[in-house]
């Protein structure tokens, strides 16, 4: 803390002498996680949780503290263009930040203008010094007097002219991605949706791996039943790690899009001989790998059931390859689950309960040829479908990351297709969108290879809708309300007999 402002020295009438600034928890809180991640490159989403649990704040104060950092982080490219426009030179660091978070309560929250500016400007007198907090008081006015719908003409390239650069500006996402998201949803008119649902919060979501727990043991501890995931249920409150289920890794937290494509996986029928042998290649920390692990297992149990239910079903409980896209796996399969990382592959094992777990790098194979019936391919990638869940990601990406990715892509999706025998099927996955990390690298393995066949991974996914035009399957936050996780499956063509 450099200076305590002034706080009115004793002798003097108070009532008349200049206002006593006060210590806000909540906002104290939020500041110093928006320093963190300026200054050090913090992750908002770890830090947070823990200075809110050392320093004590709970209820509405936590909510208000979580709202100001994460909403504050998201809407970054907005608040400094704004910033700028009102200010006649370039604040500090940490003055710029404490007018950002100012900035967000004025334009995006329901906080009354003279609290927002009033409680900043507190802010930076005990924080900062009494000079920066008229600064901010003077810039924090100007923005003030503008709504943010009157703001963005101002701010915003025209729509007309500039159609990304519109976008980028008023809804807080780097233009590179934005541009990036357009090409793959294909669908411009969506684009306000999809990058207004990229900036709310997305809802707890848990799996319960089957044979371990259920849907219902979830729903019986107040979660609400999944969308599409027969083994999904939404947390409303709460920290997951305080039921027994999850603490237990009977279940977990994990993405509804992550179980889907897991599960698909598992619904393609392998042609051919056995179905024993599963292999994970980029598991780490596990949360693919468990579901996997447990369907392996104990079988596609929720299917399983759904298609003994069926009209039709044979009354020996053989499995139907129905309306519901393939047919549910009946267990009695293992799952070898490799990371390059040792620490990440230790996850895995805490997480797993039957599977192998071994430390490899999926370039240099330490398999053999042909060895796997299934493999899941999760490639590391940009992470650009999950910005939801960490706020400042956005801004640390950056397009140069897309084609050093896209190499490593390239050959581990070659190494996966060698890893599984003819007949079997690699499901290759990125928590990514962009076409440079998903349709291009499939295309280009396609053109290289006659051994392999792309199936329509939409087929295995029936219960859901708007995936897109096929032969992958898309998901997006604003459709589906999951992460932005591309699926597609690839079949090795069994040898002509
Ligand atoms: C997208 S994450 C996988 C997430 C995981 N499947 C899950 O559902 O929890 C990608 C993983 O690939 C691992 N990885 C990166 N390069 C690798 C390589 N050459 N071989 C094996 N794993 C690799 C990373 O360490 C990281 O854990």
């Amino acid at each position: 803390m450099k200076a305590r402002g002034h706080q009115g020295s004793g002798g003097g009438n108070r009532a008349r002498g200049p206002r006593r600034p006060t210590r806000d928890p909540a906002r104290n809180a939020a500041y110093d996680v928006v320093r963190a991640v300026d200054e050090r490159d913090a992750y908002a989403n770890l830090l947070l949780p823990r200075l809110l649990r050392d320093r004590g704040i709970k209820g509405r104060d936590a909510a208000l503290a979580t709202e100001l950092a994460y909403g504050t982080l998201r809407g970054l490219g907005t608040y400094d263009a704004i910033i700028e426009m009102c200010s006649d030179r370039a604040p500090d660091p940490d003055v710029r930040d404490a007018l950002r978070i100012g900035a967000h309560q004025l334009l995006r929250m329901r906080v009354p203008p003279h609290a927002a500016v009033g409680t900043t400007v507190d802010l930076v007198r005990l924080r900062i010094g009494a000079g920066a907090a008229k600064f901010v008081n003077a810039v924090l006015r100007k923005i003030g007097s503008r709504t943010l719908d009157e703001w963005l003409p101002i701010v915003a390239p025209d729509p007309a002219d500039d159609p990304v650069g519109h976008l980028a500006i008023a809804y807080g996402h780097p233009r590179w991605i934005v541009s990036a998201f357009r090409d793959a949803l294909g669908a411009p008119d969506e684009m306000p949706d999809l990058l207004d649902a990229d900036n709310a919060r997305p809802l707890v979501t848990l799996v319960a791996r089957p044979g371990r727990s259920s849907a219902e043991e979830l729903e019986d501890v107040g979660a609400l039943p999944g969308r599409y995931s027969p083994y999904a249920a939404y947390l409303r409150e709460g920290d997951p790690g305080g039921i027994d289920a999850v603490a237990e890794t009977r279940a977990a937290v994990q993405d509804e899009a992550s179980q889907l494509v897991a599960l698909a996986l598992t619904r393609v029928p392998v042609e051919g001989d056995g179905d024993e042998l599963w292999l994970d290649m980029c598991a780490g920390p596990g949360g693919k790998a468990g579901l996997l692990d447990a369907i392996a297992v104990h079988g596609d149990l929720a299917g399983l059931a759904e298609e003994a239910r069926a009209p039709g079903a044979s009354s020996s409980g053989e499995p139907l390859t129905s309306s519901r896209g393939g047919a549910a796996f009946p267990g009695g399969a293992r799952v070898l689950a490799a990371d390059v990382q040792q620490h990440r592959a230790r996850l895995v094992w805490e997480t797993t309960k039957d599977a192998s777990v071994i430390t490899a790098d999926g370039t240099e194979p330490a398999w053999r040829p042909g060895a796997f019936d299934r493999v899941m391919l999760d490639a590391p990638c940009t992470g650009l479908g999950a910005l939801r869940r960490r706020p400042e990601a956005r801004w640390r990406r950056d397009a140069a990351g897309v084609a050093e990715l896209g190499k490593l892509q390239r050959r581990l999706l070659g190494t996966a297709l060698d890893a599984v025998r003819p007949g079997g099927v690699v499901a290759y996955v990125t928590c990514s969108p962009h076409l440079a990390e998903t349709r291009v690298v499939v295309g280009d393995l396609l053109a290289r290879r006659d051994d392999v066949e792309q199936l329509d991974a939409r087929d295995y996914l029936p219960e859901v809708e708007g995936l897109g035009d096929g032969p992958h399957a898309q998901f997006w936050p604003h459709r589906h309300g999951t992460d932005a996780m591309f699926l597609a499956l690839l079949r090795r063509k069994p040898r002509p007999s």
